[in-house]
């Protein structure tokens, strides 16, 4: 069996191949040969000690060892949680020891190789003297030594903590084994995700699968699509707290598109050695290319992405080829790639960019009917006693995300089997739902009765306001679940493209601003309005200065565009004139709301129930108290607090 390297060698190294070929009984040159090839090719390294017709001595295992970790090939020895593989090194370790020590009828045992091929394994390490197991040890502290030296030179000590931990079983991955040597390993493990799932797993976010249903059209058939003049984002966002089912979801459209799905954890990219997280990128988009239409899952990006993280020299390097790479495909070569966080807000900009994550969909926290759906999903396959109220889990249950209510589930099902009861009862569901409360921080994440009811009627003001204000725009929904740092949220749409706004649209904006605020006072009493109408009162008042100081829409200072830095007097008159618009506002609000008291009764009624309303339930609600409903809406446009 011939061996050679693939390029061509120069002389002294040359000199080193003949020598090792004239004797293969010589470990000593063997070792030579391999120390000076791992300069050049490791996996040169790995092929000829592979080959097994050379004698090998401690040394020649110990640059083995080096090249599988230069080239990362050690890494297929590692346990991998993707593809379920276990550890091997430390068989691979066995392995070797018995190459050096054992004699020919223990042959290394390689899978490339056939065992009919004869083997040339000679003991010459001249320390050996025959005794085999102070050899074996000296082997064995070599082969640890060699790789903690070879690891902390290439990834430092930091790292080498993280390897150490997982040849323990824990954080190793498959994608570490595509080596920047040898091309054709490369992606040989990174797979698409086996575990299908479709929109039916997935519930209590219909607007954002809503969203992402023209996502599976084009999936389906992307030069179709686009051909058919359709357009869609490369980048994809979904965010919203953990657990919320943003990685269920993104696996459902790969589901229903039935492509293949390819994941990974933003903070796989991010550990181990500089350089690493960059190679690891760029295999993950070339297996994806191959196997497209597809979908590339990102989960955390932020551990990748963050603007916090810049310093760190790698992770830019990381993020830097994850850029390239978006930037690198065409829209129609049907690769989306998807991403999750949290934390949106600390993204660096470069991520977000046009071409890039530049559609953002929020998966929320599910509603009333978002947690009974999800509670119908995880119960449909258990029997249930007659006693249970799925209906009554989820009112009381507010603040749960869809990752809780699997687990309530879950817990019930234990307690019953401990229990052994043949049916889940309403008490086991009740005891699973106690667990989850006191045992997580969700705690504080429970909103109390009285904050949810303050809610419901805060935002109800907003909503009665737009509903029976000329100017205002109409309402698209209306929620007291919390989103970001909101307790509640309406949200309105206007209803045709706007160029100009006339002084009637924005003072009706004004008024629907005070709305939360005023019917706080109404209900709960000058001494019990809260902060939360912090943020209307800064959207109001900059609202009135606009209007006052670059409209032209206040008499008392005419029609002038005020210039950037106005005179001290001109300032206070300005001042003056937004107080007094805003307090005209607020009289106006108070007078409405004060006439259409039952249908602000009726809505934050409506909501404490329901939590989320959209558009035609509020106007069902309110139907009965209102003498000329009008609802039509396009775009999303802003949204009141
Ligand atoms: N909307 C949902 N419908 C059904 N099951 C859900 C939903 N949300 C979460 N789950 C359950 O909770 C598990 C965890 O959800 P998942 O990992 O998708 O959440 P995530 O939003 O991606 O969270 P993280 O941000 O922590 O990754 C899911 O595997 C599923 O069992
Ligand atoms: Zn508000």
């Amino acid at each position: 069996m011939s061996w050679w390297p693939f390029w061509r060698p120069d002389r002294g190294l040359q000199r080193l191949i003949d020598e090792a070929d004239a004797n293969p009984t010589d470990a000593a040159k063997q070792s030579a040969l391999l120390q000076e090839l791992n300069k050049f090719s490791p996996e040169d390294v790995i092929k000829r000690f592979e080959q097994r017709s050379h004698a090998v001595d401690s040394r020649g295992v110990a640059e083995y060892l080096r090249a599988l970790i230069l080239t990362n090939a050690i890494a297929d020895y590692l346990p991998d949680e993707q593809s379920g593989r276990s550890a091997s090194l430390p068989a691979l370790l066995q392995e070797l020891k018995q190459r050096v020590s054992g004699s020919e009828e223990k042959p290394f045992m390689n899978p490339g190789i056939s065992e009919k091929q004869p083997l040339h394994v000679v003991m010459v390490d001249p320390k050996a003297t025959g005794r085999s197991t102070r050899f074996a040890q000296e082997i064995f502290s070599t082969v640890l030594f060699t790789i903690a030296v070879g690891l902390m030179w290439v990834m430092g000590a930091a790292a080498l903590q993280k390897y150490i931990g997982s040849l323990g079983g824990i954080g190793a991955s498959g994608v570490g084994s595509s080596s920047s040597y040898s091309p054709k390993e490369l992606n040989k493990d990174i797979m698409p995700e086996k575990n299908v799932k479709t929109f039916k797993d997935v519930k209590g976010c219909d607007d954002a699968k809503k969203e992402l249903e023209e996502v599976v059209e084009y999936l389906k058939n992307p030069t179709k699509f686009t051909r058919l003049g359709g357009k869609l984002p490369k980048g994809i966002l979904l965010t919203g707290s953990p657990g919320t089912g943003k990685t269920l979801l993104a696996k459902a459209i790969a589901g229903e598109a039935g492509v293949p799905f390819f994941y990974r954890a933003g903070s796989e990219f991010e550990e181990m050695f500089v350089g690493v997280g960059a190679r690891r990128v760029r295999s993950l988009f070339q297996a994806a290319k191959k196997k497209a239409p597809c979908i590339v899952f990102i989960d955390e990006i932020d551990a990748v992405g963050s603007t916090r993280k810049q310093w760190e020299g790698h992770t830019k390097k990381t993020l830097h080829q994850l850029l390239v790479e978006m930037d690198g495909f065409e829209q129609n070569e049907g690769i989306i790639v998807m991403a999750a966080t949290n934390l949106p807000d600390i993204l660096d900009p470069a991520l977000t960019r046009p071409g890039r994550f530049d559609r953002h969909i929020v998966v929320p926290n599910p509603d009333v009917r978002g947690r009974q759906e999800i509670l119908e999903l995880y119960l449909q396959d258990k029997p249930v006693a007659s006693d249970v109220d799925v209906n009554a889990i989820a009112r009381s249950t507010p603040g749960f995300n869809g990752a809780d209510l699997a687990n309530l589930v879950n817990i019930a099902a234990i307690k019953a089997a401990v229990e052994g009861a043949d049916k889940l009862t309403a008490a086991q569901l009740e005891f699973a739902k106690d667990r989850i409360i006191m045992g997580t921080e969700r705690k504080s994440m429970f909103i109390s009765d009285e904050s949810k009811k303050l809610t419901a009627y805060h935002e109800s003001g907003h909503a009665i306001v737009a509903l029976n204000t000329q100017g205002a725009h109409p309402i698209h929904k209306a929620t007291i679940l919390p989103r970001g740092s909101a307790l509640g949220m309406v949200t309105q749409l206007p209803s045709q493209d706007e160029t100009s706004i006339s002084k009637k649209q924005l003072l009706a904006r004004l008024d629907v601003c005070m709305g939360g605020r005023v019917a706080e006072e109404l209900i709960f009493g000058e001494d019990n309005v809260t902060t939360g109408a912090r943020n209307d009162l800064h959207t109001a008042t900059e609202l009135a200065q606009y209007m006052v100081s670059n409209c032209g829409m206040s008499d008392a200072i005419g029609p002038v565009h005020v210039k950037e830095r106005p005179s001290v007097e001109m300032q206070s008159r300005i001042d003056a004139e937004v107080v007094k618009l805003l307090r005209e506002a607020y009289g106006r609000v108070k007078r409405l709301l004060k006439k259409h008291e039952k249908q602000l009764h009726a809505l934050a009624n409506a909501l404490l129930e329901h939590e989320t309303l959209t558009a035609d339930e509020i106007n069902k609600v309110v139907h009965r108290y209102q003498e000329e409903p009008q609802l039509s809406f396009q775009e999303e446009d802003f949204a009141l607090t």
